[in-house]
């Protein structure tokens, strides 16, 4: 017998049944966590890791930890591919959940930037093909985290990019580096510079994602397609290729790990920026944009 998770909505609640599934008959490998639904599919050995933490699938330490600690039980078990996505359409992430970014207690900032520097490096680092199927909002964070995949497809008529400037705070250098290797430097100096939010079209046009799909399921079996694409070609050769094109970013990332961890510290603990941190809160709750 193979023990399998399934979540499901009754009424508005969320229920967790454990299933008890017969080995020959099962197509479906699953062992989500609290906040990252995951399916494996046996006959393709694809996973499908969904972000699941509402309202927006804030980045807060656990959905980190419980995504770091998924992605190294997939690279043991050797899938094939992984796919990323939401598991609520319109909305990939809001982003770092804005509550870890409330404090001035700079061990709990240090901690979390740390969690948060490490699960982006996983991701980036895997050996694994990665795809993340953008199908919603991916501000900051999110975008971010996407950009650490192989490849991107996102749904049309949402917003992607590193709005961080629009709020009155600084994004990580790493994270313009990483959008200016995907979009150029000019590209990603004016991005940065404004705050600015592509929509899928615009993103798609610069090269912050690969293709457009119309929905989720499109998004999902094209993502497959490109793990397929990759079926022939040497998988050890692929991996080395991938550490060698990723090695520059990373080494640099590595080596300013201290002065990173510092900056954000001092910069999101200082009093000024906890002041404009309340302020963007309370304009989210009231929706004054
Ligand atoms: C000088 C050296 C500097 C070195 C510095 C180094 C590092 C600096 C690090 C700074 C990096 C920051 C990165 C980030 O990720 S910051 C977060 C940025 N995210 C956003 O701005 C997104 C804000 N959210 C939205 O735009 C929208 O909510 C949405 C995601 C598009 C979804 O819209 P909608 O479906 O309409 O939902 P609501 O807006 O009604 O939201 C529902 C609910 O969720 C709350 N919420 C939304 N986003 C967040 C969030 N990121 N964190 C926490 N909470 C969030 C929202 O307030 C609503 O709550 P209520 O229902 O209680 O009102």
């Amino acid at each position: 017998m193979f023990k399998g998770i399934c979540r499901e909505t009754h009424n508005g609640n969320m229920v967790t049944k454990i299933l008890k599934i017969p080995k020959f008959f099962t197509c479906i490998r699953n062992f989500s966590s609290e906040n990252v639904l995951v399916e494996v599919n046996n006959k393709t050995n694809t996973a499908i890791l969904r972000l699941s933490r509402p309202p927006v699938n804030g980045l807060n330490l656990e959905v980190l930890n419980e995504f770091e600690s998924l992605l190294s039980q997939l690279e043991q078990q050797k899938v094939n591919g992984v796919i990323i996505t939401s598991n609520k359409e319109g909305i990939l992430t809001g982003g770092i959940d804005i509550a870890e970014l409330q404090t001035i207690d700079q061990r709990r900032l240090k901690k979390y930037w740390t969690t948060f520097r490490d699960t982006f490096l996983k991701l980036y680092n895997t050996p694994l093909l990665t795809v993340a199927v953008i199908n919603g909002h991916s501000p900051a964070g999110g975008c971010l985290f996407s950009t650490a995949c192989d490849y991107r497809v996102m749904t049309r008529n949402y917003n992607i990019g590193g709005n961080e400037t629009q709020l009155g705070l600084v994004a990580p250098i790493w994270f313009m580096d990483r959008v200016a290797d995907l979009i150029g430097h000019r590209q990603a100096e004016l991005a940065f510079t404004q705050g600015k939010l592509f929509s899928t079209d615009e993103a798609h046009k610069l090269g912050l994602i690969d293709e457009i799909v119309e929905n989720t399921a499109e998004g999902l079996s094209k993502a497959q397609i490109i793990i397929n694409s990759f079926a022939n070609v040497p998988k050890k050769a692929r991996e080395i290729s991938k550490r060698f094109t990723r090695q520059q970013f990373l080494d640099k990332m590595i080596r300013d790990t201290d002065d990173d961890i510092r900056h954000f510290v001092n910069h999101i603990g200082s009093n000024e920026t906890q002041k404009i941190i309340e302020q963007y809160m309370q304009k989210l709750k009231s929706k004054r944009f």
